[in-house]
């Protein structure tokens, strides 16, 4: 029997309710699409992509192994304030993530908003309205479809 798709979320907390509602997208999508996860949870943004560097060279998406992952989506809220310290969140978190997801080959989705307040945040996390958690675990799942179609 093949071992069911392993999802490894990483959550920044900088903003809990926020943090809920993505979370609880995010892990019914991977509920219905028959996947399994671990959360790791974070302070805030800055932390996600070096959660998945430390993941990454302790061989946790290496295929071999018992458990590995076979993707990850990082879930979180970046809402700009008064200086450019937005800038540097938001820009260097999806950065470093995707550079990572492209140099080891990690199926990866993000739904970390970047947003310029409260309210457009809680749009894009809610469940019933722009469902972003969802949104990013269904992009790893495609992405995950296609590398396992190339190596074929
Ligand atoms: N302002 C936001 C942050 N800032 C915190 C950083 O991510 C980081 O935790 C801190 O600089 C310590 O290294 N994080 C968010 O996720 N969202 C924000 O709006
Ligand atoms: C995105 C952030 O880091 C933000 O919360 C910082 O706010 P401020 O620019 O007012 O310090």
């Amino acid at each position: 029997m093949t071992k069911p798709v392993h999802i490894l979320i990483i959550e920044g907390r900088y903003y809990n309710h926020i943090g809920d509602a993505l979370l609880e997208g995010a892990t019914r999508a991977l509920d219905e699409a028959g996947a399994t996860w671990e959360v790791k949870t974070v302070p805030g943004a800055l932390e996600i992509p070096q959660v998945l560097a430390l993941a990454k060279d302790a061989d946790l998406f290496d295929e071999g192994g018992d458990r590995p992952f076979h993707g990850c989506v990082a879930l979180g809220c970046v809402i700009r304030g008064e200086t450019s310290h937005y800038d540097i969140v938001a820009n260097e978190s999806a950065h470093q993530l995707l550079s990572l997801a492209i140099r080891h080959g990690i199926p990866f989705g993000n739904a970390i908003l970047t947003v310029e307040n409260e309210a457009q945040a809680l749009a894009r996390a809610d469940v019933n309205r722009k469902n972003k958690g969802r949104e990013a675990v269904l992009a790893c799942l495609e992405v995950l479809r296609l590398k396992r179609a190339f190596r074929r």
